[in-house]
């Protein structure tokens, strides 16, 4: 088959998300400061700033009973479900179906005073990853978040300021069978999820104001999410 020219990059940039993603807080580097942390649910920042624009790399990692990877994955990334979950959205357009697990999005987010509104164009990929270590141990699975070019929406051509961000959902189902040997339902399965993203906002925002809307829109984003996953879950078959 031929090859969409964003391949090599969607390749790319996927292995290299994930393999961060993989690696503990302690691993990270230094800087890594815990923001927020709610039950199972704990989130971390490091202060970064380019061109005296707030770019704070953030991680979250949480875990939540009852739902699988793929079930988490499948939630994130299609947009038929992200108007439910998504908050600060308030336009989704699909610019390209590239495949089954690759598209690219056009979305504008609702504006955050004082800053003016911003857009972002970016391309998602979502994918299985061979669980290395042991066997039979369940998969993982990911969805990537990549800004990307639009010659139909070039950057700050409207009323929005472009974002440019990288954004890496890493999932990881656990199972924990019953002892007597009954089918495993919902109450035998887990998922650790790690959320990654690197936010540059474009333009010119106050780093206070910025920094102020991570802290209250991440936790909620996760929280929110994760919550609509295990409702849409709860009366269905698992999907492993
Ligand atoms: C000036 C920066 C504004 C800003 C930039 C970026 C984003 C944002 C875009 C995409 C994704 S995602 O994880 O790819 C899920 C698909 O939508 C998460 C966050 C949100 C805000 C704004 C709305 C605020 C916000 C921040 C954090 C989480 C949710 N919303």
């Amino acid at each position: 088959a031929v090859q969409h020219p964003l391949w090599p990059e969607v390749d790319r940039v996927v292995k290299q998300q994930v393999t961060m993603a993989k690696m503990g807080i302690g691993e990270c580097g230094t800087g890594w400061q815990l923001f927020a942390e709610d039950g199972e649910m704990k989130m971390y920042r490091r202060e970064e700033e380019v061109d005296g624009m707030v770019v704070d790399p953030l991680k979250a990692v949480h875990v939540v009973k009852g739902i699988t990877g793929h079930e988490v994955c499948n939630y994130f990334f299609n947009p038929k479900y992200r108007y439910d979950w998504e908050t600060t959205l308030e336009h989704m357009t699909v610019l390209e179906t590239i495949s089954d697990d690759t598209m690219v999005f056009l979305q504008t987010h609702k504006r955050i005073w004082p800053a003016s509104q911003r857009d972002v164009v970016f391309w998602s990929h979502m994918r299985k990853l061979p669980n290395g270590q042991d066997r039979d141990g369940p998969d993982m699975w990911t969805v990537v978040n990549n800004s990307t070019e639009s010659s139909e929406h070039p950057a700050n051509a409207g009323k929005c300021v472009r974002i440019y961000l990288t954004v890496c959902l890493l999932c990881q189902t656990r199972v924990h069978p019953p002892k007597d040997g009954t089918p495993i339902s919902r109450d035998n399965v887990s998922c650790k999820i790690t959320y990654c993203s690197v936010v540059n906002p474009g333009g010119w925002a106050p780093a206070s104001v910025l920094r102020a809307v991570y802290k209250r829109e991440y936790p909620k984003f996760l929280k929110r999410f994760t919550a609509y996953v295990v409702n849409q879950t709860k009366n269905q078959p698992i999907l492993f």
